[in-house]
């Protein structure tokens, strides 16, 4: 049916985004970020709602997201909490933003 082929478009774009291809640019959002890890205790008084491509990839297996809109949301949610936290000048801003583009390129057809 044809929310199913939305779907399987949306988990494509999610695959797309994880490839080894990109790695230089998406490790920073394969997992949820830890901020124990990178020392960054402020971040969960930043951001209130983390998101992440394994989170995102959980929830469209679970069946969580019944509309493409509501998958982009949660990727547009993943890198607006990356420049939110990041000011420009980091490295990290700039990846998001290069990651971004990819999504954008595949995601408009
Ligand atoms: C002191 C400091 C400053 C900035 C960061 N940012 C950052 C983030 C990050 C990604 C998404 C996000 O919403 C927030 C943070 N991921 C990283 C990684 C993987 C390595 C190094 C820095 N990273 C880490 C430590």
């Amino acid at each position: 049916r044809k929310n199913d082929i939305q779907m399987k478009f949306c988990m494509q774009t999610l695959r797309e985004l994880k490839k080894s291809k990109y790695k230089d640019i998406n490790f920073p959002f394969l997992q949820p970020v830890d901020y124990v890890a990178l020392n960054i205790p402020d971040y969960p008084k930043i951001i209130k709602h983390p998101m992440d491509l394994s989170t995102i990839e959980k929830k469209l297996n679970e069946g969580d997201y019944t509309t493409p809109e509501e998958f982009e949301a949660d990727i547009r949610l993943m890198f607006n909490n990356c420049y939110t936290y990041n000011p420009p000048a980091l490295p990290v801003h700039n990846m998001g933003k290069q990651l971004e583009k990819v999504f954008d390129e595949k995601w408009k057809d």
